[in-house]
């Protein structure tokens, strides 16, 4: 039986009558809600509804609120993850239990929020546990808690804006962001980042405070405890290296280092040891603790309190001011907003940001080409053409011009520069018709319109 299972019947003290659990089963037993749907076409919605019936409830509403995501790539064990803060807060908060021993027993399965094996993606969406964790802060503050689930970024079905757009409003929503990476923090990792945290800032009014609270790195299967030991204290050391600006690096590498940092008010890195084997590779695993590496089990004994013990809740704040709960609902509605409207430009992958790019230059480069051979053949100085000797010249530069463009080596591939050969040809051609009519002016002819001035000029001439 599962532990969320088990412990709806101890809460309520009940005798385990199987009819009335199964219909208490179906009916109110904590589960993951959808709130941020993705739909067919890449785009995605919000479900109020949903997240009222969560979230607008008399006992939590007017509590300050403090959210819990985890992002990343997919199939990086986010779910997993979840699903043992979820064994940390029913014991926690709802049982209100001090032990270690939340962890769970060595044959119990693992659940929660739904997580498989295997190599297709699993969550879509934003997901929100149904059950929020209710306390008080030493301070006296009453707070709710609430768990996200996202979707994985960078699954063969996702665009880079989808991406974006859930990476982005689970940072502006939450109030510690838990990016999970896998193995190391790579310089994509950061590059991935920094443009998902543009994309969350671009969607923010400039206060010009941190627009975002805490970003915890995860390093999932790290390898090298001998150089930064698992932990909070390897994880800084990496954190301190990775993040790093000094004068010998390129300024493209010190600007994004600078640009995370100035997006959080905290960023701290925590190691993870390998699961072990079958937590990585069987597909019969389901979650028990007995096949999961006791490494991996005692640092997750240290991660979870790190990140959820109440001394260590970190109060959702927007404009440096704290939320409440009905509040957050709000921000939720205004953020979903901006998402679902055409109010942000699309975000690149890096391929089509250079690709875009270096097919501009080329452009550029082939009407520099059309400009100086023109204007050697009819520019300001240059005598009068007739219509057939201008025309024949613009053929004949607009093929330089083109080949030009043609022979420049671009990103993209030929289907992505069709459309920049494209513009350079209505460009080219616009461009013409600025060169045919200063050519007309000179047009002695034409311009001389009476016959007396026709006269004149003839008699000024002979
Ligand atoms: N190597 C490794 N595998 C893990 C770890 N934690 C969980 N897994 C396995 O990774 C697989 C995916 O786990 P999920 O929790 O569903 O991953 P996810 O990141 O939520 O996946 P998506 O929902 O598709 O984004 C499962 O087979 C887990 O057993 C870990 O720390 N290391």
């Amino acid at each position: 039986m599962s532990d969320v299972r088990q412990r709806k019947r101890i809460q309520k003290n009940e005798t385990p009558i199987e009819d009335e659990f199964e219909y208490e089963d179906t009916m109110t037993q904590p589960h993951a809600v959808p709130i941020v749907l993705a739909n067919d076409d890449h785009s995605f919605r919000l479900d109020e509804e949903a997240l009222k019936k969560v979230l607008m409830r008399d006992e939590i509403k007017d509590r300050y609120v403090v959210v819990v995501s985890v992002a990343g790539a997919f199939r990086h064990g986010k779910s997993f993850l979840l699903d043992f803060f979820l064994r940390y807060m029913s014991t926690k908060y709802v049982l209100k239990q001090n032990t270690s021993e939340w962890i769970g027993s060595e044959d119990a399965p693992l659940d929660g929020f739904s997580w498989k094996g295997g190599s297709e993606r699993d969550t879509t969406g934003i997901l929100m546990w149904s059950e929020v964790f209710l306390t008080e802060l030493a301070s006296g503050e009453k707070v709710a808690v609430i768990l996200l689930d996202t979707q994985g970024t960078w699954d063969s079905k996702s665009t880079v804006k989808e991406c974006a757009t859930i990476f982005a409003l689970s940072t502006m929503l939450s109030s510690v962001q838990i990016y999970n990476l896998s193995s190391n923090i790579q310089e994509d990792d950061l590059q991935h980042l920094q443009l998902f945290t543009e994309y969350g800032r671009l969607a923010l009014a400039d206060s010009g405070k941190t627009p975002f609270q805490r970003l915890q790195f995860l390093v999932r299967d790290w390898r090298f405890p001998y150089e930064a030991p698992y932990g909070a204290v390897g994880g800084q050391q990496i954190l301190e290296k990775r993040l790093e600006v000094n004068d010998h690096q390129h300024t493209e590498l010190q600007s994004l280092r600078k640009h995370i940092r100035s997006c959080f008010t905290e960023i701290a890195c925590f190691l993870m040891p390998h699961p072990g084997i079958k937590v990585a590779t069987s597909p019969t695993f389901d979650g028990r603790l007995g096949e999961i590496d006791s490494e991996f089990k005692d640092n997750l004994k240290i991660l979870v309190p790190m990140l959820l013990a109440p001394e260590n809740l970190v109060l959702k704040k927007i404009n440096g001011d704290k939320v409440k709960v009905r509040d957050f609902v709000q921000y939720f509605k205004s953020y979903m907003q901006i998402y679902e409207g055409n109010e942000l430009p699309e975000p690149k992958s890096m391929l089509v940001a250079t690709a875009e790019a270096n097919n501009l230059a080329a452009v550029a480069d082939a009407k520099d080409v059309y400009m100086t051979l023109m204007e050697e053949v009819c520019g300001g100085t240059k005598p009068y053409l007739k219509t057939e000797a201008i025309e024949n010249e613009h053929h004949r530069v607009k093929d330089k011009a083109i080949l030009q463009f043609n022979s420049k080596k671009k990103m993209g591939g030929e289907e992505f520069s069709r459309t920049y050969k494209e513009q350079l040809e209505m460009d080219i051609e616009e461009t013409f018709i600025q060169f045919k009519a200063h050519n007309e002016s000179k047009n002695i002819f034409k311009s001389a319109r009476t016959p007396a001035v026709f006269l004149h000029w003839q008699l000024y001439f002979m």
